[in-house]
This record gives structure tokens, sequence and C-alpha cells, in this order.
């Protein structure tokens, strides 16, 4: 089942000299349950890419599908609502409420939307993320690696159907990385998520089931039939 389809997706910043063609006509289609990694050297449209398809920012052209919705047909509220029920964002840097503990960061997005959260889940999600005995620790009392997984847990709470991760582990030591891989296959491979990943780490890459190369604004997928 396909849950994300981009389509000739073109982001051009600035003018004149200061004209930069950051995102030129990617296409690419996501199938449920896939994982897929992001790769490009800095400056390429990595970022881009990632923000034009959460709507975080507005693309010059072409289409986004997610789960079958048009996400640029729909008005700015409207985006607002579906972004939040069908797309998890994770950042490099955590974004998380320093004055709410993980578990209050974690069912914050379920808050938003007069969502109860669910006991269970949010037991589990502690339990995977391993911050069982860390739930009421606010988030200046934890480490990097901890923060980052409030920040997953976030982004998994309303079981989007697209995670979106936008160098998840570039602030983070290796076995925190590994950790962090761990839990976004698992979101993938166990609860049929689709995962997008940015990563400047090619050995991060071996996880992922398809591999894109972004240079130079140019969407490419590796070992894809154009290759
Ligand atoms: N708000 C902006 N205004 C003007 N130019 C921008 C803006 N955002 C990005 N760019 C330009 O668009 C290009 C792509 O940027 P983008 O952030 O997508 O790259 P990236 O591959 O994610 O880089 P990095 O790996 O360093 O994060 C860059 O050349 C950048 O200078």
């Amino acid at each position: 089942m396909e849950i994300l389809r981009v389509e000739n997706l073109s982001r051009t910043y600035g003018r004149g000299e200061a004209r930069v063609e950051a995102l030129k006509q990617a296409s690419f289609s996501m199938q449920r349950g896939e994982f897929g990694a992001v790769v490009g050297v800095s400056g390429s449209g990595k970022s881009t890419l990632l923000n034009c398809i959460g709507g975080l920012d507005k693309a010059d052209a072409g289409n986004v599908f997610i789960n079958g919705q048009d996400v640029f047909a729909m008005d700015e509220n409207e985006r607002t609502i579906f972004r939040r029920q069908n797309i998890g964002f994770i950042f490099q840097s955590f974004h998380l409420i320093p004055e709410l503990n993980v578990e209050q960061n974690i069912i914050f997005p379920l808050l938003l939307d007069y969502r109860k959260p669910d006991q269970n889940r949010v037991d589990e999600i502690l339990q995977v993320l391993g911050l069982e005995n860390r739930r009421k620790h606010l988030p200046g009392q934890l480490s990097g690696g901890q923060q980052q997984r409030v920040a997953i847990g976030r982004a998994l709470i309303t079981r989007p159907a697209l995670v979106l991760a936008d160098e998840p582990t570039g602030n983070l030591d290796s076995q925190s990385s590994q950790d962090v891989m761990d839990l976004l296959c698992r979101a993938a491979r166990h609860y049929q998520q689709t995962v997008l990943m940015i990563t400047h780490n090619m050995d991060l890459t071996a996880a992922a089931d398809r591999v894109f190369r972004v240079s130079d604004g140019r969407l490419k997928e590796l070992g894809g039939a154009s290759e």
C-alpha cells in the first residue's frame, strides 16, 4: 500500500544572484512499512525535501500525497491537523518542551487533539525507549540520547503512517545512534510505519530498505532502476 507519493517537487529560494534551486523536480513513492534513507552532502537539499514533504516548508511546484491525500490541496488549518495525525517528525535538535516531563512530552501531540492517551501504549513506548525509570524527569535532566528517544516517542505515540527524521542521530554517540536506529527500524518492521530519514552517515543506511541520494537538488534512488 502506497503511503507517500512525491511528484515533481521543487523549491527555489531567493532571487537574482542569491537564487538557489534547492530541490529540482523530486519524484518517488514509498510503501507502508518501508524504511528509506536520504543521503547527500551538506547543502544538497535533503532538509528542503523533508520539510516540503512534511509541510514545514512550502514547495513552489509539485504534489505530495500522504495516505492518498493531496497535502497541498488542504488549507492551512486542515494541513496542520492532518500533519499532526499522519506524520511524526524527529529533528536533530530534539525540540522538547522543557517544562514537561518525559511522559508529558510524549503524549503532547495527543493532547493537542483532545485525545486521551492510552496508558498501555504510553507504557509500551516508555519500555521500548528504555525510559520507564525516567518518566517523571524533565528534558534538562536527561542525556542527549535519552532526549532524542523522548522525541522519537512523541513522534510515534499517534502511530503516524509516515515518520520523517532529519539527522536524528546527528548529536548522538555511536551507541545512542544505534539505539535510535533500532527504534526507527522497529517502527517500520514492527508497526509498519513508513520512515524517511536523512543521515550523513553512510553506515546507518545499511538498515534501510531504500537509499536516496540528493545532489545539487536532484533526487535519485541508489540501486534503483536509474543506476
Ligand atoms: N531559507 C532559506 N533561504 C535561502 N536558501 C536556503 C534556505 N534554506 C535552504 N537554503 C539553501 O538551499 C540549499 C539546500 O539546503 P538544505 O538545508 O535542504 O540542505 P541539506 O542537504 O539538508 O544540508 P545539511 O546536510 O547541511 O543540513 C542550500 O544551498 C541552502 O543554502
